[in-house]
């Protein structure tokens, strides 16, 4: 009898390459009467970097915005459509959204320190959530994640100067160590690097490199080449819809999406 069920066990189905960390299904996004986004269907692997790239208008913000419920915030905005974290539904009316956006933390194109010290800025997350213990621990915090945001070695004597004293690319590793100290499982990051110049651009591509070993990272950039650097998975949108998506390697040498071709050559957006 036992062999019997051996013999009539379903095949092995090979487990898939990656785990989904986020997953969006039929997201459609409205301002007001204006739809946004049509639909969109996006797998987010744990610990890689996705790129959301496409032409200006067509929709990236708004996706990323609604991975967190940033579009909350904006009056007339209106989700559709089921997004999963760990596979829970964001939008569950019982969802704590503060507490979503510590686990989904976000970095924006322009770096916005508060006008607090280094150490504040960094400290506030984790005492408004309670994360520390006592003064020692929230150091310990603060420090770590200055550390893993490539920070700390520049800014080490001066941590209780102003975050805004720093330079534009500090400021934005100021930023990103801010979203680590919560602890945050994902990061979204809005074109991070577009007010930042070369050399400060290269330091936040190197750390972003570094960070998927421990989050998972979804990156909107207008840099083809940024894209190709950081990102292991890259999601085309074009009018509001994801056209194609697929390895960045592959999306970038052998596009089965004529208008990623064209977008990736320049040839428009
Ligand atoms: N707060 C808003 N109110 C009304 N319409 C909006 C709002 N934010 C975005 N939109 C519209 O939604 C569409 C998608 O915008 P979104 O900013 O998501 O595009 P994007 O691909 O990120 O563009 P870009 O690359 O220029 O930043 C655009 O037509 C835009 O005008």
């Amino acid at each position: 009898m036992m062999e019997n069920l051996h013999l009539t066990a379903a095949p092995k189905t090979s487990a898939p390459a990656f785990a989904s960390k986020m997953k969006g299904e039929s997201v459609s996004v409205f301002y007001g009467a204006k739809q946004a986004l049509f639909e969109v269907n996006l797998d987010v692997y744990e610990r890689q970097v996705t790129a959301l790239i496409g032409p200006s208008g067509c929709g990236k913000s708004t996706f990323l915005r609604s991975l967190n419920r940033m579009n909350d915030t904006v009056e007339g905005a209106k989700v559709k459509g089921l997004i999963t974290l760990d596979g829970e539904d964001i939008y569950n009316p019982q969802i704590d959204v503060v507490e979503l956006r510590a686990r989904v933390g976000m970095v924006f194109q322009k770096p916005n320190p508060f006008p607090k010290s280094i150490f504040e800025n960094v400290a506030y997350g984790p005492k408004i959530h309670g994360l520390a213990k006592s003064k020692t621990d929230l150091e310990e915090i603060v420090v770590t994640s200055l550390r893993k945001a490539g920070l700390f070695q520049e800014v080490k004597d001066r941590l209780h100067d102003a975050g805004t004293g720093l330079s534009g690319g500090q400021q934005q590793r100021l930023c990103i160590a801010r979203a680590i100290a919560v602890s945050p499982e994902v990061i979204l990051m809005d074109e991070p690097c577009s007010a930042l110049d070369p050399i400060a651009t290269a330091t936040v591509e190197e750390l972003i490199d570094e960070l998927k070993q421990n989050f998972t990272i979804v990156i909107v950039t207008h840099s083809m080449q940024q894209a190709a650097r950081v990102s292991q998975r890259t999601a085309m949108f074009h009018l509001g819809k994801i056209v194609e998506v697929g390895p960045t390697e592959k999306m970038f040498q052998n596009p089965d999406d004529k208008r990623t071709q064209d977008y990736i050559t320049g040839r428009f957006g």
